[in-house]
């Protein structure tokens, strides 16, 4: 198959960002919580290196969320019966974004947390 353009190369994954964005519940929560973190480092003046982990963080956890739902989709699609070997698979899946979630929650905690302690 002929590789596409770059600029339609880029307009597919755009389209696939999308399809995320309005399906998947968990996506939606994940960049719920992005904006939430963009108003925290604009409202308490984080640093940059703050900022730079605090960004890290949510996209890494918006990336497993996506190879997450891609887990799915393929699971699904091979094989749209029940299989406690697809079941595994899926399970493991959504550990990595459990994984994911817990560390970017550690590292909120640590870098929140003074700033949070000064304000209340
Ligand atoms: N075909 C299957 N065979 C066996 N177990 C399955 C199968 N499909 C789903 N499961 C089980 O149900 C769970 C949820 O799977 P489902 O595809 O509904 O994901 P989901 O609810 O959309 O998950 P997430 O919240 O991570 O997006 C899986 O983790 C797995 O344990």
């Amino acid at each position: 198959m002929k590789k596409p353009p770059f600029h339609k190369s880029v307009h597919f994954t755009i389209k696939g960002l999308m399809w995320i964005l309005k399906t998947e519940r968990n996506f939606q929560i994940h960049i719920f919580g992005l904006l939430i973190n963009l108003f925290l480092i604009v409202f308490l003046s984080l640093s940059k290196m703050e900022t730079a982990l605090i960004i890290f963080c949510c996209f890494f956890v918006l990336v497993t969320e996506a190879l997450n739902t891609c887990v799915e989709k393929i699971c699904d699609y091979i094989q749209p019966e029940f299989d406690s070997r697809i079941g595994i698979i899926k399970d493991l899946a959504g550990g990595a974004v459990m994984l994911a979630t817990i560390s970017s929650v550690c590292v909120g905690a640590l870098i929140y947390w003074p700033y949070l302690r000064l304000l209340f």
